[in-house]
């Protein structure tokens, strides 16, 4: 009942294989117009894709693994329900199990987990939360996406709608968060789609967590898929011509893919054993100088990210295949994401992906270049390094078809702009109209070997995949995507790349003025980019809410301290400096928060297990310079706190562009200091906002015991410190004395200097028990049964931006609704508030708009409750 079988009568999606190639080949026809039986079915631009057995087989992750298959191999898809029927699913193969055991015990994890939904407990199409089915977008179908990029997304959708069980694995298993309100494709998505149809530049800037990885990840997935697709139809059609087996074509998951599995299996464990970060240059604090948590204790199974580098099909390519896509992003842990995200969506296909980044030891970089990856993710500072080098791989850019350029107005900065400028004048240069792709290909610079190998003209395969290249319709030449979430484009510039490259080049000479213009003269455009601006005069997330704290230096820490108590989800706090950084952390370890640290002087190694703690929950503050800024996609993040005034705008809107991704809410304050004011003032301006951010309203009934907490803290971290110097001092000498094998007396100790260390020792721990003492006691005394809980100001803040529902003047009003004293003054004396002192007024305030936002509250819910009700 309710449930349509997808087939009809015409058109039948089958999971039969062909006995011995243990494959499963998907052929599809365009279903039958009378009834639509996926609604946006029509406009998908079905084709014959062969894939892996994976995709339809293994352990429910594969797209077609849904429980839905029917016993002759159809599978239905449940319209308006969401009960699902058992698998019967032609009999897998056993493969040889290869030792896998440090990644098994996640995988069992995750699937746990997701095995925790109870299908049987989702009625009519509602979810586990028993939420109604959210209507899925018919505007994936504008796409016209190869069918299983598309089904990725199609998966996806019905897996947000419906909540089953695997494809909800699936769409975490390509990153999107299941309570993510994108049910359809994100507007910078859409407006991007016009790179797949017809190829055309995208120069694209959208806020942050707006989903611009997809918008170049999908049409190049896209690309390739599609180019495969042809390769082995005119591989198939060849084999018929020259009378061998006509059997379909059933791509590298044949008996030779199990094998080549076995093998990469093997290849995967050995590199996996292998595997170990450069001791990089930068200088390695101890966890204790950094004062954070352990981070030593973390789990090498919770290092998957890490070994996750190792390609998903370890199996090499030819060296025709050549790179096909290259993307550049400013910073290591940014690559390595785009890099995961890009691997998850190629999972069970043949496109391989891999990372160049700075941390990665020579000889896994030299491993995963041999195995000739179609898509790099790379930072500038190695990739030129490796081209520089003259890497057969990395110099092999005449079948280059997509350029992406992440995270652009950084790239132009110092310390990144130089190698990309060497990267770029490497890539080849378009075919002008008519002119072989191949022969135009040649780039200005390329390594001898290079043009060794290319005088040895392409035959038969290679000539066939260059014409791939250049595309059936007679396209030639390489797609570039600029992508960034504060792309300030002049409007000089603008103007020019409207009239198209030509104009663009001959005008640059005369009035090229930022960097960006650089960039943009330096990248070659195939014509004329598409520029797309998502950008609002906010420029902010519009589900953000933004705030202010004005302190002192002193207070800067008790605001801190309030701020992460009174938000107990996960938070970051972003400083401008190492040294505070240091200090932060160290507070915080004593203040027994869950913290860890991250900035670019620690070891790529640590970096990453910070990262991986603070995604897996195991800390729930991260402490981060801005090397943590930008393109981080670190779900749940609910807060940021600038604990410095950032340097610039760009990075103020990328810091507070970590909370409130993909539709979710999120809070930005900035703690903001006398001599940060400046600067403050100056980030507001660029903004747009003359009149400062919102006050944030504290409640002051928390600051006295914040402020004695955080006070003990600051003094047993200073003892500590201390201490730790000494001993340090104390083990340096006696290691010396020892080597020159001197005696160590302990009268050679200055008797004052023993007695002060005795003394200072008894000082620290009398602060570490005060400390303790007052950290077992509740933040708000008299809170009437509320002790040590976060209620109040926290949701009151959420129920009044949900009220505020969107706008952003609303938005700005929901917190200064907090501050809002009977003249109504607060926001726009905010930045004249800046050096005073003294909450009182606020205090009054918080306890106003409490009250208020208690009665409405109550109102709300007895209205809702009567709605109900009737
Ligand atoms: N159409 C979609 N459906 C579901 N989830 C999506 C969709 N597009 C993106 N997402 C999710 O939204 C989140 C943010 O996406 P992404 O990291 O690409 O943002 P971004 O615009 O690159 O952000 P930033 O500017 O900070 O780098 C990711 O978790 C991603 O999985």
């Amino acid at each position: 009942m309710g449930r349509q079988k997808i087939d009809g009568k015409k058109k039948k999606f089958s999971s039969k294989r062909t006995p011995d190639k243990q494959n499963a080949s998907v052929e599809e026809e365009p279903p039958a117009k009378k009834t639509p039986l996926i609604p946006w079915g029509d406009h998908l631009a079905w084709k014959t894709i062969h894939t892996s057995e994976e995709a339809f087989m293994e352990d429910g992750e594969g797209f077609l693994s849904l429980e839905e298959l029917e016993d002759d191999g159809t599978f239905d898809i449940p319209a308006g329900e969401a009960s699902v029927k058992a698998a019967s699913l032609p009999e897998k193969k056993e493969k040889p199990k290869k030792k896998r055991k440090r990644k098994s015990k996640k995988k069992d994890k995750e699937r746990n987990e997701a095995d925790d939904v109870d299908e049987a407990a989702i009625p009519d199409g509602r979810d586990e939360d028993g939420e109604p089915p959210q209507e899925v977008s018919e505007a994936w179908a504008r796409f016209g996406l190869h069918p299983v990029a598309m089904g990725l997304r199609l998966w996806l959708l019905i897996g947000v709608a419906m909540g089953t069980r695997a494809v909800r694995r699936l769409a975490a298993s390509i990153g999107a968060p299941a309570e993510s309100k994108f049910t359809q494709p994100a507007k910078i998505q859409e407006e991007s789609s016009v790179a797949i149809q017809s190829r055309q530049d995208v120069i694209g800037a959208a806020e942050t967590g707006s989903g611009k990885t997809l918008a170049f990840g999908l049409p190049i997935l896209h690309r390739l898929l599609c180019e495969m697709d042809e390769q082995d139809s005119r591989r198939a059609s060849g084999a018929m011509a020259s009378g061998e087996d006509g059997e379909m074509v059933t791509g590298d998951d044949g008996d030779s893919g199990d094998e080549s599995e076995e093998d990469g299996g093997g290849m995967e464990d050995q590199a996996r054993e292998e595997t170990e970060l450069d001791g990089e240059a930068g200088e390695a604090m101890e966890p204790e100088e950094q004062g954070i948590t352990e981070v030593e204790d973390v789990d090498v199974e919770q290092l998957e990210n890490v070994d996750d580098w190792e390609m998903q099909q370890p199996e090499k390519s030819t060296r025709e295949d050549g790179l096909r896509a290259l993307i550049i992003a400013p910073t290591r842990e940014l690559a390595l994401q785009v890099n995961d995200h890009l691997q998850k969506m190629a999972k069970n296909t043949r496109v391989r992906v891999a990372p160049i980044v700075g941390g990665i030891s020579a000889q896994k970089q030299r491993r995963l270049l041999n195995m000739r990856p179609q898509v790099i993710v790379a930072t500038p500072g190695r990739l030129w390094e490796y081209m520089d080098m003259g890497d057969e791989h990395l110099c092999n850019l005449q079948k280059l078809e997509f350029l992406v350029i992440d995270e652009a107005d950084r790239m132009v900065e110092k310390g990144y702009f130089a190698e990309l400028t060497s990267i770029l004048g490497k890539l080849p240069q378009h075919p002008k109209k008519g002119e072989d792709a191949r022969a135009a290909g040649k780039g200005k610079t390329q390594s001898k070997k290079q043009k060794q190998q290319e005088h040895q003209e392409p035959e038969g395969e290679e000539a066939e995949t260059a014409a791939a290249a250049t595309g059936s319709d007679g396209e030639a030449g390489r797609q570039t995507f600029v992508f960034s979430a504060t792309l300030a484009l002049p409007p000089s510039l603008r103007k020019r790349l409207k009239l198209g490259e030509s104009q663009l080049k001959s005008a640059r000479k005369v009035e090229r003025s930022s960097a960006m213009e650089d960039l943009m003269a330096q990248i070659q455009f195939r014509g004329q980019p598409k520029v797309v601006d998502l950008t609002s005069s906010r420029i902010t997330a519009s589900s953000l809410l933004e705030a202010m704290i004005a302190c002192s230096e002193d207070e800067r820490d008790f605001y801190m301290y309030y701020l992460l108590n009174r938000y107990t989800g996960r938070t970051i706090v972003f400083c401008n400096a190492i040294s505070a950084l240091r200090r932060v952390s160290g507070i915080l370890r004593q203040l027994e928060v869950p913290a860890v640290a991250l900035h670019s002087n620690q070891q790529q190694r640590q970096r990453l297990k910070a990262l991986d703690k603070f995604k897996s929950g195991a800390a729930t503050v991260l402490v981060a310079s801005d090397v943590a800024a930008r393109g981080l996609d670190i779900p749940k993040v609910r807060c940021v706190i600038h604990y410095q005034v950032p340097a610039s705008a760009d990075i103020y809107v990328h810091r507070s562009g970590r909370t409130a991704r993909a539709g979710m809410d999120g809070l930005s304050i900035a703690l903001v200091t006398p001599p940060e004011r400046h600067r403050y003032i100056a980030v507001c301006k660029s903004l747009d906002r003359e009149s400062g951010l919102s006050e944030f309203p504290v409640e002051a009934a928390y600051m006295p015991t914040v402020r004695e907490r955080v006070k003990l803290a600051l003094k047993v971290d200073a003892l500590d410190r201390t201490q730790s110097k000494d001993h340090a001092e104390k083990a340096w000498f006696r290691r010396n004395a020892e080597q020159m094998e001197m005696m160590v007396e302990e009268e050679d100790e200055d008797d004052d200097k023993a007695r002060m260390l005795r003394k200072e020792a008894q000082k620290l721990r009398t602060a570490q028990a005060a400390l303790k003492a007052n950290l077992a006691k509740p933040l708000l005394p008299q809170s009437g049964g509320m002790l040590g809980k976060f209620l109040g100001q926290g949701e009151r803040l959420e129920a009044q931006q949900a009220a505020a529902g969107g706008s952003e003047l609303q938005k700005s009003e929901a917190v200064a609704a907090f501050n809002a004293d009977s003249t109504g003054s607060s926001k726009s004396s905010n930045i004249a508030s800046l050096a005073k002192k003294g909450p009182t007024r606020q205090q009054r305030a918080a306890q106003k708009a409490q009250q208020k936002n208690k009665e409405s509250t109550a109102g709300e819910r007895s209205k809702k409750k009567h709605r109900r009700s009737t």
